[in-house]
């Protein structure tokens, strides 16, 4: 199995290219199930997600042509199968997003429902809620969501909870439903818009993405189009804190620092001088150490929760005590034993770690829980004395193209071995 082993110490200089989201492009390539006729997506982040996903329709009939330069070419007029398999959903929890498209354009779905709780329990109720709704026949037995339905209705939708997912499930299965639609309480991510534009690039009447209320006028048949998925907000994020960390500069190119308000702000607050324009971002961290932050995970606009983990490593080796708060997940706090296993003083009362920052840490051998946790341990390993080698990196893979060879561009002593 494949780990990083890392020589911590190196300060961070240099430029590097941001890849398309990976939040974005999972329920785009979801989407492309709505479309009679074929779609070329392009800046498709090279992620073990993203291959997940493209087994996930290849096994459906659906047929996917990788081009060059990050395209895919998607053809669902062969679709003959409208099942998730366990063995695949069980790898990728955005494997739920196939329900309602499938349901929308074919009647029906199968889709195991997604396994593991590797952040929190995370369940998918309120999609099922939704979809009931819109007169959906579902049943839940022997671990799948079987799901039917003549054809969807309008209906309004008014969440309970914020979730991103259940969002974008709902507004896919809302394009081909007979009538209206309104999701309130809608989420905002950056992602939904993405897709929201993308759907309507394929002919959709979706108004109202990136607030919370978002209105579907369902239509009769949606055609191919070619879009580009949006610029990863994490990725451009996690390359942030590992300059800021390592008391180095980088400049982000392909990227969009719109996108990234709160964390920008909490960067600035550690001691960062931050230059953006259209679509890039520079940091300098001018040689100083980083002060430690107080960051509140939220919906979006919001401080994201994909980059708390990022921000605990940062507020260990920073100056003063940080707390990170999670509101979102109840179980997103693995990487804390992990980090301390490096020489953190790290302290956790309910859903929040109390960082002191410390000197130095000390390179150990540390096990990624699951994605951003690993992130996390990365960016730690970068700033610790000795080496560091960070087991389980098939969390990483999941959301990050070639992590490895990105920090080695900017000087960092890290390389992928196996045992
Ligand atoms: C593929 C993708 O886009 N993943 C992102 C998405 O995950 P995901 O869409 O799974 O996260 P949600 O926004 O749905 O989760 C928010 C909260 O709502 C709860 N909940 C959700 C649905 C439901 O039916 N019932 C319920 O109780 C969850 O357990 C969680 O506590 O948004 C998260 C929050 O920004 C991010 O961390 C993930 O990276
Ligand atoms: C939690 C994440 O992803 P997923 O929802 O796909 O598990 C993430 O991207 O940090």
């Amino acid at each position: 199995m494949d780990k990083l082993l890392i020589s911590g110490g190196a300060m961070l200089d240099g430029e590097v290219r941001i890849g398309g989201a990976k939040n974005a492009a999972l329920p785009i390539l979801a989407a492309t199930l709505l479309a009679d006729g074929p779609v070329t997506l392009s800046n498709v982040p090279h992620l073990k997600d993203i291959t997940t996903t493209m087994e996930l329709l290849g096994r459906m009939g659906v047929h996917l042509t990788v081009e060059e330069g990050a395209r895919i070419q998607i053809d669902t007029s062969p679709i003959h199968d409208f099942s998730a398999p366990y063995e695949l959903v069980k790898t990728m929890r955005a494997s739920i997003l196939v329900l309602g498209p499938l349901l929308a354009r074919f009647g029906r779905a199968e889709v195991s429902l997604p396994g593991g709780c590797a952040i929190g329990a995370r369940p998918v109720n309120l999609h099922i809620a939704g979809l009931r709704a819109m007169g959906a026949e579902i049943q839940v037995e022997g671990g799948y969501i079987r799901a039917r339905a003549e054809r969807l209705r309008g209906a309004r939708l008014v969440m309970e909870m914020v979730t991103v997912t259940g969002t974008e499930n709902l507004m896919m299965a809302a394009v081909l439903a007979a009538g209206e639609t309104l999701i309130e309480n809608a989420a905002r991510e950056p992602e939904v818009v993405d897709l929201a534009d993308f759907l309507n690039a394929m002919g959709a009447r979706v108004e109202g993405a990136g607030t919370d209320t978002i209105w579907v006028q369902g239509v009769e048949r949606l055609v191919g189009t070619d879009y580009r998925v949006m610029a990863d907000r994490i990725e451009t994020g996690t390359f942030l804190v590992a300059a800021a960390m390592t008391r180095g500069r980088v400049r982000l190119r392909n990227t969009r620092p719109d996108l990234l308000d709160a964390v920008l702000t909490k960067l600035r607050e550690a001691g960062a001088r931050i230059e953006t324009g259209e679509d890039w971002i520079a940091l300098d961290m001018a040689g100083r150490r980083p002060q430690a932050v107080d960051v509140r995970t939220a919906p979006y606009p919001a401080f994201p929760t994909d980059m708390q983990a990022q921000f605990c490593a940062l507020n260990c080796i920073a100056e003063g005590v940080g707390t990170i708060t999670e509101t979102i997940f109840e179980n997103r706090f693995m990487h804390v034993s992990e980090l301390q296993r490096l020489g953190a003083d790290i302290r956790i009362e309910g859903n929040v770690a109390l960082c002191h920052g410390v000197e130095r840490l000390t390179g150990a051998p540390v096990m990624a829980t699951d994605l951003r946790a690993s992130a996390g341990l990365v960016l730690a390993g970068l700033v610790a004395e000795g080496e560091t080698l960070v087991d389980r990196i098939y969390h990483i893979d999941r959301g990050y193209d070639n992590i490895e060879e990105k920090l080695s561009v900017l000087g960092a002593s890290i390389r992928r071995v196996s045992e």
